[in-house]
């Protein structure tokens, strides 16, 4: 059966259909699949998820080592007791990447997040291909490399039993989420929304006995000599993968109810608790103990050793545990929802388009669960960690690409949070880009010799970086300048 999965809606001009530009509709979509079906938002299949869901999907997704690890590393090893600036300067890279997705998803009902926005924006079918690879090597390494060190922390923490030693844990995770995926959507949500209220009930309790034991003289200095600026927006670069998956709610549209107003405010509301929660954390912590004592691999626990609370350390301990799992959920969430689409379009074989009977895209998902439980027991956490992070650049570039193009095409911007920066949202999503584009260069130089890396970086910003990545430059240049002062 045909399936719409991109509608999109000029606000300008309501009721008027707007049709992409670039991307031929592949000959298994009709074109009167990409106008609006309706006036609230198009969505279909009963329309099961609401604002409360969305929020914590995103959240349950996004919350993870930027507390448990990421803190304590770039406290001990980068910026000290300014981790809260360098945590504070990533979260809000990722807030301005977030107006842009909050423009699409305002027009663009559809399932794909951002090859499906590149589609009806007329980026191109290059473009959709290559956001579409970019979007899966995110999805599935990042659900990899969550699982893997949750495993890494599982084995640690030898609970002994038997059977973690012939069966590798972060390929039974992967497994698991696929199942609970599978299962549908009553099991799912239900796993993300007790999952999520535990989560953030263990960062609340982590961040109340923290300052509990606040000390002013630990803040210190708050920029020490030895780290500077340049650590901090070094650190920076670093937490920004601790605020990546608030955009796994776009993957959701289609099943929201309202969508065009419910999935932009999910996408706010769920990055500010999750800043917000993350920024608190690497306060409290570095409140309470010296940052330089801080293990890095070791964030809260740590502190606790220090300070002798072992049952707070023990608490931290087993936590994390159970909430990492979620992390590795949302990712696999869109990871499927992605793959339908990409077969929809004709880009996958068509079998993988088929929904189960409560219109679940049954095959995508456990081709999705599959492959990447077997990059799960195969590929190094490291190569895991660093690519995944390659895969978010063109994936973020294209969001704000699309979103200019939205409104090239589909008349003003729609978003009441838009009007204070009409004049300057192209500035505002490039600077979204420009924090973030730091991050996966860096993997990128790790990853490949430099002479290619220097070459993909090159490629990628010639197709779409044009006034995007000068924003790139201006943060790279702020770094050097920062080094050599
Ligand atoms: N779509 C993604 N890249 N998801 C990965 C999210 C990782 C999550 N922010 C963490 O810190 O554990």
């Amino acid at each position: 059966m045909l399936r719409a999965h991109v509608m999109l809606a000029p606000r300008a001009a309501p009721g008027a259909a707007l049709l992409p530009r670039g991307p031929r509709p592949s000959p298994r979509r009709r074109r009167a699949d990409l106008v609006p079906r309706g006036a609230d938002g198009g969505e279909r299949r009963g329309a099961r998820y609401g604002l409360a869901d969305l929020v914590a999907l995103s959240v349950a997704s996004t919350v993870g080592s930027g507390v448990f690890s990421l803190a304590g590393r770039v406290a001990s090893q980068e910026a000290g007791p300014a981790v809260v600036l360098s945590l504070g300067i990533g979260a809000m890279g990722c807030l301005l990447s977030a107006t842009a997705y909050a423009e699409l998803a305002s027009r663009v009902v559809a399932a794909g997040s951002v090859y499906a926005y590149a589609q009806a924006t007329g980026l191109g079918r290059s473009a959709m291909a290559v956001a579409a690879l970019c979007l899966i090597v995110e999805y599935s390494w990042s659900c990899a490399a969550v699982s893997v060190d949750w495993s890494g922390k599982l084995l640690r923490a030898d609970f002994g039993l038997p059977f973690l030693q012939v069966l590798d844990p972060a390929v039974l995770l992967v497994l698991f989420c696929t199942g609970l995926l599978i299962n549908g959507t009553k099991a799912s949500r239900l796993f993300t929304n007790v999952s999520t209220v535990a989560k953030v009930g263990l960062i609340l309790f982590l961040i109340a006995t923290a300052l509990m034991a606040f000390d002013a003289k630990n803040l210190q200095p708050f920029i020490p000599e030895e780290y500077g600026i340049s650590g901090i927006l070094r650190g920076a670069i670093d937490s920004f993968f601790g605020f990546l998956g608030f955009d796994a709610v776009c993957a959701l549209a289609l099943d929201t109810k309202d969508a065009r107003r419910v999935v932009p405010n999910a996408l706010f509301l769920g990055l500010f608790v999750s800043g917000g929660l993350t920024c608190l954390a690497g306060f409290a912590l570095v409140s309470a103990v010296p940052a330089s004592r801080l293990d890095p691999a070791a964030g809260f626990v740590s502190a606790f050793e220090i300070l002798g609370n072992d049952f707070a350390a023990a608490v931290v301990t087993v936590g994390e545990l159970l909430v990492l799992p979620v992390v590795a959920f949302g990712c696999l969430l869109p990871l499927g929802r992605l793959l339908c689409c990409l077969a929809e379009d004709g880009f996958l074989p068509a079998p993988l388009a088929r929904r189960d009977a409560s219109d679940e895209p049954l095959l995508a998902t456990l081709l999705g669960g599959a492959a990447t439980a077997i990059c799960a027991g195969l590929v190094p956490f490291e190569v895991l960690c660093k690519s995944s992070c390659v895969g978010c650049w063109p994936s973020s570039s294209p969001a704000p690409s699309s979103a200019s193009s939205c409104c090239r095409l589909a008349g003003p911007l729609t978003q009441p949070w838009h009007r204070c920066w009409s004049d300057s949202w192209e500035a505002v999503w490039a600077g979204g880009v420009g924090v973030r584009i730091k991050a996966p260069e860096r993997a990128l130089d790790t990853l490949l010799a430099s002479r290619w890396g220097h070459s993909f970086r090159c490629m990628l910003t010639s197709r779409w970086g044009n006034r995007f990545c000068g924003f790139g430059s201006v943060f790279e240049e702020l770094v050097s300048a920062c080094d050599q002062r």
